[in-house]
């Protein structure tokens, strides 16, 4: 698409082609960080059973929840490759740059280990009831 500042790139619009480049950098993550990978999975087994049993709002927090993980790990994928190709040597500011972006990473995380936890322990208490 045409840079409107810059008055580079291409003009049009192509929403094909914007889809393609999503599921491009998509396969990226998956193929490449097994951290994006195993949320990913761990979350699809968790959906279609939150969506079985009928728990809409469960559904929800567990979609926004991965949505946000998954999309904190595509920035700082990202901007740990952006950071790598500036910069292969020891470097302070990289260090500070790659640990912020970390730290998002972190945030979003820890909002999906309990979400997660919470609907395991809750699909679990299903399939095994404790007895009274
Ligand atoms: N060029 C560098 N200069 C200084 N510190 C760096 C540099 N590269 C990495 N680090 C430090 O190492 C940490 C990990 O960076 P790295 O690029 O290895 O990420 P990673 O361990 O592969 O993370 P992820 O699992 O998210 O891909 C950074 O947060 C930073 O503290």
């Amino acid at each position: 698409m045409k840079n409107k500042f810059l008055g580079t790139g291409e003009s049009g619009y192509r929403p094909l082609r914007k889809i393609a480049t999503v599921f491009s950098g998509l396969r990226y993550a998956v193929l490449y960080d097994f951290s994006v990978t195993y949320k990913l999975i761990l979350s699809a087994l968790i959906l279609p059973l939150a969506f079985g049993f009928r728990g809409w709002i469960d559904f929800l927090i567990v979609l926004v929840a991965t949505t946000l993980v998954v999309m904190a790990e595509l920035f700082n994928s990202a901007i740990e490759a952006i950071c790598d190709f500036i910069e292969e040597k020891h470097n302070e500011k990289i260090k500070v740059i790659k640990d912020i972006a970390a730290a998002a990473v972190g945030v979003s995380v820890f909002l999906w280990i309990i979400v997660i936890s919470l609907e395991l322990w809750q699909l679990l208490s299903v399939f095994f009831p404790i007895a009274d």
